[in-house]
């Protein structure tokens, strides 16, 4: 399928807050900005719980030079569309599993945002049900689909720096918690708030493109300890760092992770030492636009190099058109985001809650045992 017949990829949005919109917004940007020409997007359908939120989105986002979706006063409608071909999903992490459920078993692909679910056993339980229903399912860890991220990725895998020793990454955010509601979503344990899932995706996708994904970690699993401060306002985790050795392959890498919501970012985000150089990310790390190598010899450094990234929109394009393009192709699972990584990612944070006793309110977590 070439420039002449591009696909056009039919979404129904599940909500109408921050991400939701930033989505949607990406979702208008012409993607040959972003030299594709393979694929179209178009919305076709949004829902909220809320009529009057849906209307007002779409007001906002759609002016007369673009057909406006169909607006749902319920999430159901959307997801019995028949106009809908996937179901973005951006709702607060709670309702990640419920959410994502209901639209597989209407048979929709499904894009999730991240953290994809509460727990591991949540995302084992979609995952049985997407293989079921035969739809595509992913995680909406948009990092992983930038340029530069696959940049970096391609350096580091190349094998000219040798091998990767030791990475840091922090993700944080100062949210105000001190003044914020309560009931704001970082803040709000019934809501999962709290660094770890919030932020710590982010510097854990970090660690998982540039060690887990090198070629000589032969996808082992890494050992993982974690350490948590929490906040006295709710009990949510506030500062919490958590490390991964990779030691049973070839790699023999660890990788510091750290993520806060009452500081900014460290800057570097991401700093990642090898045998013969190191490669330095600019914050933010969730979509970073600058970065830099530099090579050594025997602790001199030779040759640097610095890269910077620029396209239209925000930058959440770039994994919308893997999931058209995998369901063009009958794939129900990601190559580059499948279900393993996100496994990888919601049993290291299960994990690091565990040693941490970092426990939700009754009822929060949908699923407790895994269902595999
Ligand atoms: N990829 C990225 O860059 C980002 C991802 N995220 C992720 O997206 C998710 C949502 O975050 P964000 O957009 O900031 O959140 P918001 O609070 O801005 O929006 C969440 C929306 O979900 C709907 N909703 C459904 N149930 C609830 C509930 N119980 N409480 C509150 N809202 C509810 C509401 O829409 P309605 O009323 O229309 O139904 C609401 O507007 C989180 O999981 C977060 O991790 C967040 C920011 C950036
Ligand atoms: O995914 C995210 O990235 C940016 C942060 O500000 C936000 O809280 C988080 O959900």
């Amino acid at each position: 399928m070439g420039e002449t017949n591009p696909l056009v990829f039919r979404w129904g949005i599940i909500s109408t807050g921050k991400i939701a919109t930033a989505f949607t917004k990406d979702m208008l940007v012409d993607p040959k900005t972003r030299d594709v020409h393979d694929v179209i997007h178009k919305v076709t359908a949004v829902g909220s719980r809320n009529m009057s939120s849906v209307q007002n989105f779409i007001d906002t986002l759609f002016d007369d030079k673009v057909s406006k979706p169909k607006a749902y006063g319920s999430y159901e409608e959307v997801y019995v569309d028949p106009e809908v071909d996937a179901v973005y999903i951006g709702t607060p992490h709670t309702s990640h599993y419920i959410n994502a459920l209901d639209a597989i078993k209407a048979k929709k692909h499904v894009l999730c945002e991240k953290p994809v679910t509460t727990n591991a056993a949540e995302l084992r339980s979609l995952i049985q049900a997407a293989k079921e229903s035969n739809v595509f399912f992913m995680e909406a860890m948009w990092t992983r689909f930038q340029p530069l991220v696959l940049e970096v990725k391609k350096i580091g895998e190349s094998g000219e720096l040798g091998r990767p020793v030791v990475l840091h990454a922090d993700l944080s955010g100062n949210y105000d918690i001190e003044n914020i509601p309560t009931t704001h979503r970082i803040l709000d344990p019934y809501l999962g708030g709290g660094a770890l899932l919030d932020i710590g995706p982010y510097p854990l996708v970090w660690a998982i493109i540039a060690l887990y994904e090198h070629p000589l970690n032969e996808s082992t699993i890494p050992a993982v300890t974690g350490s948590m401060l929490k906040t006295p306002i709710t009990g949510v985790d506030c500062n919490t760092c958590f490390t991964l050795n990779f030691f049973q392959s070839k790699i023999a890498a660890q990788a510091v992770l750290s993520c806060s919501i009452n500081v900014d970012s460290a800057d570097p985000g991401v700093t990642i030492r090898y045998e013969k150089g190191v490669v330095r990310i600019k914050t933010p790390i969730f979509c970073p636009k600058e970065f830099e190598v530099e090579y050594t010899d025997r602790g001199k450094v030779v040759r640097s190099t610095k890269r910077k990234f620029e396209y239209v929109g925000g930058g959440w394009h770039f994994q919308a058109d893997e999931v058209a393009r995998c369901v063009r192709d009958g794939k129900i699972v990601s190559d580059s985001w499948g279900h393993v990584k996100s496994l990888l990612e919601m049993d290291i944070f299960d994990e690091v809650r565990r040693q941490c006793s970092y426990m939700f309110p009754p009822g929060v977590e949908k699923v407790i045992l895994a269902t595999e």
